[in-house]
């Protein structure tokens, strides 16, 4: 196609169409409007600092009967105008336009904030027309011209005298559609400005209907700041992270990265959180806030912290609300993700007190980092906190104490298991929460002389000691009693002598015993192919077995129990103790139980404290009634 075939046409476009598709499907919010005059705002500044340094540098926002943003920026010719306001998708910050040398202007680029050619169309969101008034500083006898456009496409181009604008720059006017009045009424544009503009370089004022001034920004953002003292800069950093995010950091971590021109901090949350609970970092670019929301800035490990950064060469994507994703912000992801790395490592040496309190909240972070990072693991494992037969302490401790260190594979292992091993001077770690029992195998590694085993049935069945023939003859009755009471729940009996004396029976099961015999139950009760697909599932199905300690003084006294209902509640009594000390959900028919052995103990409990016929008193002491267990043989 040559500039003269005859057949050669222009594209048409409809401005309203393009407005309407950037309200409804590029931007969040009519909100952005602000945002993106504040931004050439900026921008003009900085065009017109590489003209001259000791340029002005302020942006005034009015508000009240009129909304206008004002910039001392580099301002517009009338040529400029027709090319830059008047062409959708044209940028100055994109073309070598002006008069700086190649060296300056690829200086100023690298600088601006816009580059689409598409921002001033938000104003459009909010207003029918936009006014823009302007006075160019590089050609400094240039007239002022202004520019009125409207929504339908139309534009005029009017040149004033210099007197309507003595100094270089640029107002840009708006006249809000009624059903947008709301965004520029003067609170809601002081809170926006303060929202995108808190880390602007150049200074922000918004003015409003009583002619009131505030400023909106400080600079230099709040880590660049000097302070007297490092202790007076971590307390303007807390009040930063307090204003910012609504919280007291246990800590604050310094970002940089000189290669995409990144500062920042993170701020440690003091409290856990759970890790699908989106980050909300809050990225600024070149200064303008970009997202509050931005969780890809960081690896998803890191979700107990929450940063505030400021870069130059991240790129946003077109309603600028979002980080692009290409391989820079990876990289910076990875590089961020880094850093706080090492600040939880050098914790280690420099602040062990902090690393405690860091790792009693959010332990489980750390331990989802550390199967993966040999590094990590190796300065954090011995801190951990696990829970162990001698409370909650950090692996360290507990192996100091221990050189074999056992570990469950389920919660439910380490609660049966846990008092007896404990007692047997056995040192067990639960390993049955996430991560744990996979980190504890790894400690071998790190501490040599220390052996890390699965805890297995036997090395806690070799210390329940056998009873000697005469004690299991004397109790014999009562086991009997026992087996066929237990064996209707799919639990052996046992007597045998164990530490502590304290506990009168210890339940062994583990869970998948008990899927076994929930499979083989419903195999029982099934018919056709469930039956056939559950019987070919599995084998046998191993039985729990209730171990009764004869050190127990309660369970000696069972023992010689021959009153057939006491046996029964007794063994029920002791059965659903022993279910309540492993913390496992109970079946229905398990419930049922402990409520029957409940109410049975207290109707033998009540036995010859009835009061006399007659009587509304309340029953006699035991001491004047005699024996209280009447069925029980001396
Ligand atoms: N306040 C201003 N002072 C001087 N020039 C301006 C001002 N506002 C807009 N312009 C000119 O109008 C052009 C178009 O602005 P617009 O906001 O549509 O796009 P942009 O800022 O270049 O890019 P983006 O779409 O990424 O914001 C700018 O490139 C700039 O040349």
């Amino acid at each position: 196609m040559t500039p003269n075939d005859p057949s050669a046409h222009t594209f048409q476009v409809d401005l309203r169409g393009l407005v309407d598709l950037l309200s409804h499907h590029l931007y969040s919010s009519p909100r952005v409007y602000l945002r993106e005059l504040l931004q050439n705002a900026v921008d003009a500044i900085t065009a017109r600092q590489a003209l001259d340094p000791a340029a002005p540098a302020a942006i005034t926002v009015t508000t009240g009967e009129v909304f206008s943003v004002s910039d001392t920026g580099v301002g517009l010719t009338e040529a400029d105008v027709h090319t830059f306001l008047a062409t959708i998708g044209r940028s100055s910050k994109r073309t070598a336009e002006g008069d700086l040398d190649a060296g300056q202007l690829a200086d100023a680029r690298s600088e601006f904030i816009g580059q689409f050619g598409i921002g001033l169309l938000a104003c459009f969101v909010v207003a029918d027309e936009i006014t823009v008034t302007t006075r160019s500083a590089r050609t400094p006898d240039a007239p002022v011209v202004e520019w009125r456009g409207r929504s339908d496409g139309r534009y005029t181009i009017t040149t004033l005298p210099g007197g309507a604008r003595p100094e270089p720059g640029t107002t840009v006017t708006l006249t809000p559609r009624p059903d947008a009045e709301e965004w520029t009424a003067p609170r809601r544009v002081l809170e926006l400005a303060r929202h995108y503009g808190s880390l602007l370089r150049h200074e922000v004022t918004v003015v409003d209907a009583a002619g009131h001034p505030t400023r909106i920004n400080r600079t230099p953002a709040p880590w660049a700041a000097r302070h007297a003292n490092p202790a007076a800069r971590r307390e303007a950093l807390t009040e930063h992270c307090r204003d910012t995010f609504d919280f007291t950091p246990l800590d604050t971590i310094d970002l940089d990265l000189p290669l995409v021109g990144l500062s920042g901090v993170a701020y440690v949350l003091p409290e856990a959180v759970p890790p699908s609970r989106r980050a909300g970092h809050r990225v600024h670019l070149k200064g303008m806030l970009l997202s509050d929301q931005a969780d890809e800035l960081l690896p998803e490990w890191a979700f107990f912290v929450r940063c505030v950064v400021d870069a130059e060469r991240l790129r946003p994507t077109a309603s600028r609300e979002a980080l692009y994703a290409d391989e820079t912000l990876a990289a910076v992801r990875d590089a961020l993700g880094l850093r706080i790395r090492d600040w939880l490592t050098d914790l280690s040496a420099s602040d062990p007190g902090l690393l405690h309190r860091f790792l009693s909240v959010h332990h489980l972070a750390v331990k989802s980092l550390a199967r993966h990072d040999d590094q990590l693991l190796r300065m954090l494992l011995p801190w951990l906190p696990f829970e162990t037969t001698d409370g909650n302490v950090t692996l360290d401790e507990f192996a100091r104490a221990h050189p074999v260190v056992l570990v469950t594979r389920t919660v439910e292992e380490f609660r049966q298991v846990a008092p007896i091993a404990g007692a047997a001077g056995l040192g067990v770690i639960n390993g049955g929460y996430t991560y744990d029992r996979d980190l504890v195998h790894r400690l071998p590694e790190i501490r040599t002389g220390t052996t890390v085993a699965d805890l297995d049935p036997a090395t806690v069945t070799a210390h329940l000691d056998n009873v000697d023939p005469a004690t299991e003859l004397a109790a014999a009755a009562f086991l009997a009693t026992a087996r066929e009471v237990l064996g209707r729940f799919d639990c052996d009996v046992a007597l045998r002598t164990f530490h502590p004396s304290s506990a009168p029976a210890l339940l062994l099961d583990d869970r998948e015993a008990r899927h076994e015999r929930t499979r083989t139950q419903l195999a029982d009760q099934a018919d056709g192919l469930w039956a056939d697909i559950l019987g070919s599932l599995g084998s046998s199905a191993p039985r729990a077995q209730l171990v009764l300690n004869h050190l127990n003084p309660l369970v000696r006294r069972a023992a010689a129990i021959r009153h057939r209902d006491l046996a029964v509640t007794t063994v029920e009594a002791l059965y659903g103790q022993a279910l309540l000390l492993a913390r496992r959900p109970l079946k229905a028919s398990e419930s049922a139980l402990l409520n029957r052995s409940f109410l049975s103990l207290l109707d033998h409990a009540m036995l010859g404290h009835e009061p006399a016929p007659g009587a509304t008193g309340p029953a006699a002491p035991a001491g004047e009634t005699g024996p209280t267990t009447p069925h029980q043989e001396p």
